[in-house]
């Protein structure tokens, strides 16, 4: 079991998580999905160690939180998040080869030089990413698109055990948002990685993602096969609205259907 979590609370002001029990086991791929506010980024934090439970465990890679030294945890995860590509403009000089290499070394910009290997590692992560024409651009002058794609190469870098891909596709426009998500597919049946991806969006859940976890409110709404979960029934229960979803040349759409005047 890479992530067992068990009846985790997370109280600060108010409940942000409530007895949330969630499995992950190596080689699966998991879609997180969830409303604005809903807890995913708290149950990330809480996985990283970031939140300390108010009740409950966690358990990482068969360690407990609290029993563990948690830094060797974090260094088994990569986090790859949208307000993290915006904190990195200490290293906007930075050529998108460099930004690769300082993954080894979990720093924001490179202070340590990277043996011949790493240089050669770094090299086939931007090539399997389709960013290999970015090295020795600088992290300034690249779209939002390449931001990420070279960010997801950092994370690889480290050679995590778990991919945390916090909502990848926000600000991206339709062909960079393919782009990613072509690369997220790939890495995915690459199977290098657990990838957890986390979204507000139905249309990124990719079949890649044979389980998804559905959070509304701080629990867990419903976790499973995605094909079972993602339904017009099942969303529209977890929505409180009326949905439509159709599974498209293997994508699911959403639709949201009119309100009926009564
Ligand atoms: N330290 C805190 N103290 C009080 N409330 C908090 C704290 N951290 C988060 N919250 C609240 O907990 C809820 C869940 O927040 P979280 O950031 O996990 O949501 P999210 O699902 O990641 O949302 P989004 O999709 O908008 O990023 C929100 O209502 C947020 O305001």
């Amino acid at each position: 079991m890479l992530i067992d979590i068990e009846n985790l609370t997370l109280t600060r002001d108010k409940n942000i998580l409530k007895d949330v029990n969630w499995q992950v086991r190596r080689g699966e791929h998991w879609a997180m999905l969830g409303m604005n506010g809903a807890g995913k980024t708290a149950l990330l934090n809480a996985i990283c160690g970031y939140e300390f439970p108010t009740k409950g465990t966690v358990r990482v890679l068969g360690e407990a939180f609290g029993k563990y030294p948690w830094q060797d945890i974090r260094k088994q995860i990569g986090w790859v998040s949208f307000s993290f590509s915006e904190m990195m403009h200490d290293q906007l000089q930075n050529i998108g080869l460099e930004v690769v290499l300082s993954g080894k070394f979990a720093s924001i910009g490179l202070h340590e030089y990277p043996a011949d290997e790493d240089f050669a590692t770094a090299r086939t992560i931007m090539q399997n990413l389709g960013v290999d024409y970015l090295e020795k651009q600088p992290y300034a002058h690249m779209s939002q698109g390449e931001k990420q794609r070279l960010l997801i190469g950092r994370a690889l870098m480290a050679e995590p055990d778990i991919l945390l891909l916090d909502e990848p596709c926000n600000g991206l426009d339709f062909f960079a948002k393919a782009q990613l998500l072509h690369t997220v597919e790939q890495l995915a049946e690459r199977q290098e990685t657990t990838i957890i991806y986390v979204t507000h969006q139905v249309d990124e859940i990719l079949p890649v993602f044979e389980k998804t976890l559905l959070i509304r409110d701080g629990e867990v709404f419903d976790a499973g096969r995605t094909d079972e979960l993602l339904t017009s029934e099942t969303l529209t229960a977890f929505c409180r609205a009326p949905v439509q979803v159709q599974h498209k040349n293997g994508r699911y759409v959403l639709e949201v259907e009119e309100e009926q005047p009564l």
